[in-house]
């Protein structure tokens, strides 16, 4: 029926443009101008909405960390409203030397070592956005060491690094000393920014960060009761979510410190020789007694009338490795309803978890990075490994700094037992473990995280997103305007001819 309803109206067409000759000029005009209101409507549509071509702001963070400094240059498209476009890692730079916390006799120098890779940040940051590129410097727990060491010694490493840091054209923020909580919430804060759980509202991941001085554990818990240690709590609210996060950092349990605490445990006994089983057989170097113990980590540990030097001598067992690094924790007091280790309180363990830092230099190099592997396989490896004779590993590796070489088997067997004893994951949680270096091209760190925060890049509630993308409006208005068009010639075919009918009926 419809099809003969159609096949009807399109006759009538014809016999309209046939006993109507003007009709058809009318309808050419009508149909053209209808054509070029589409045209201008979808251009309009297509222009007004057109991205703007992207440009970039930059923002720069100093990690000021124990060993040594690191820059990271972040950028993200500036014509996102508050600056909510997602922020990637663009750049980074490893200044070479030691961390400014080691030049506290020549403190001029702590701002002299930051140059070469400031330099560098000219060059990478486009010229005209210097003067607008927020410039932090965050320093970690070598400074918190060395403040409490000599508080105007530190002073003035800030004042040099300072002084250094102002002479670039960048927008200087300022340089301080973090938390450890801080270093610890920022670090859960750049995981998930980067893993995008925290726009999606997903669950989050904890974030385990082990340095040269402390170490960090951050997590959201559980049926987390803050009440039991408020000091270990931190609160965000971040695109709508609350987060009531777990977190504490271990001042003097990063690696280079923990050596130094499992070293002066074992000069106890005989201070002349350390017979250590952390370190590989055939291993032996004079070391002196005054470095070991220039920390205040384990300043009042050194025996009376200690000699100058004491001899490092490698035996290659782990079993009795991993002895002698447990006793550089206490498992004996809490306080608490559940402590990790040394009376802290740390709520069960919750989730995923992202182990950065010198987590994953060390699980890499001993290829233990995958979880999924047992724990018993992981430490039959890692015993296979200290029991290598020091010769044959220098040979197997000759690109990797000998100083790292040597500590690898120390190193293996501290993470282990930190992560197992220390903070009680078992064989079967340990898989909820991920060694990360990077997430998608950013570095996992501290520093994103603190400058999402500075520069309030992360809104406490959900932005307002639009509607449509563009591609969508452009679409939406196409399909509509060629729909009112169709329907008005089909109005006109069905109408205009009745009307020029009537004066052959009369
Ligand atoms: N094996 C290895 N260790 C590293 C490397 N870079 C740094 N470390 C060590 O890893 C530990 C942590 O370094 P880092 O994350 O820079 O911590 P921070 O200096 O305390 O902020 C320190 O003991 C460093 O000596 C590396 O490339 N390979």
């Amino acid at each position: 029926m419809s099809a003969q309803r159609a096949a009807g109206s399109l006759t009538d067409c014809r016999e309209m443009k046939e006993k109507n000759p003007w009709h058809t000029p009318v309808t050419i005009s009508i149909t053209v101008i209808g054509v070029i209101a589409i045209v201008a409507l979808v251009t309009v549509a297509v222009l007004q909405n057109k991205p703007v071509p992207q440009k970039y702001k930059y923002g720069i963070v100093l990690d000021a960390g124990s060993s040594h400094t690191a820059l990271y240059i972040y950028k993200w498209p500036a014509e996102k409203d508050n600056n909510t476009g997602r922020v990637e890692q663009e750049h980074s730079c490893k200044v070479k030397g030691k961390g400014i916390s080691s030049y506290a006799e020549t403190p001029w120098q702590a701002g002299e070592s930051l140059t070469e890779c400031m330099e560098d940040a000219v060059k990478q940051v486009p010229t005209k956005r210097h003067f607008e590129t927020p410039l932090y410097l965050g320093a970690t727990a070598g400074m918190r060491l060395l403040h409490m060491e000599n508080s105007v010694a530190s002073d003035k490493v800030f004042q040099a690094v300072e002084k250094s840091l102002q002479k670039f054209p960048f927008s200087y923020q300022g340089a301080r000393m973090l938390s450890g909580q801080e270093e610890g919430a920022f670090g859960w804060v750049t995981v998930n920014y980067l893993d995008d759980r925290l726009k999606q509202g997903l669950e989050t991941t904890g974030a385990l960060d082990l340095g040269g001085a402390s170490t960090q554990i951050s997590f959201v818990p559980k049926n987390y009761i803050i009440s039991e240690s408020p000091s270990n709590s931190v609160t965000f609210r971040l695109y709508g979510n609350d987060y009531n996060l777990y977190t504490h950092s271990f001042l003097c349990y990063g690696k280079d410190q923990v050596l130094r605490l499992a070293l002066a445990h074992q000069t106890k006994s005989g201070p002349g020789e350390i017979a250590d089983p952390c370190f590989h057989p055939g291993y032996s170097e004079s070391k002196n007694y005054s470095v070991l113990y220039d920390s205040p980590c384990v300043s009042d540990r050194k025996p009376q009338g200690a000699p100058v030097t004491f001899h490092h001598k490698g035996e290659g067992n782990f079993q009795q490795c991993q002895e002698v690094v447990k006793n550089v924790f206490n498992f004996t007091s809490c306080k608490y309803s559940r402590c990790s280790f040394n009376g802290v309180f740390q709520p069960p363990l919750h989730g995923q978890f992202g182990a950065f830092s010198a987590y994953y230099y060390v699980m890499d190099f001993l290829n233990l990075t995958d979880t999924s592997v047992p724990l018993t396989t992981v430490k039959d490896k890692l015993a296979k490994h200290c029991a290598t004779p020091w010769n044959q590993i220098i040979q197997q590796h000759p690109e990797i700094h000998v100083k790292y070489l040597a500590e690898y088997c120390f190193s293996g067997a501290y993470i282990l037992t930190l992560l197992t004893e220390g903070y009680n994951f078992t064989s079967e949680s340990y898989s909820s473990i991920k060694f990360i270096k990077k997430i998608k091209g950013s570095d996992a760190g501290w520093t994103l995280g603190y400058m999402l925060n500075l520069t309030n890049m992360i809104p406490a509630e959900a932005p307002d997103s639009p509607p449509l993308p563009h591609a969508g409006y452009v679409s939406i208005v196409t399909v509509i305007a060629l729909l009112i068009f169709t329907l008005f010639i089909i109005f006109l075919c069905r109408f205009r001819p009745s009307s020029s009918k009537q004066p052959q009926i009369v």
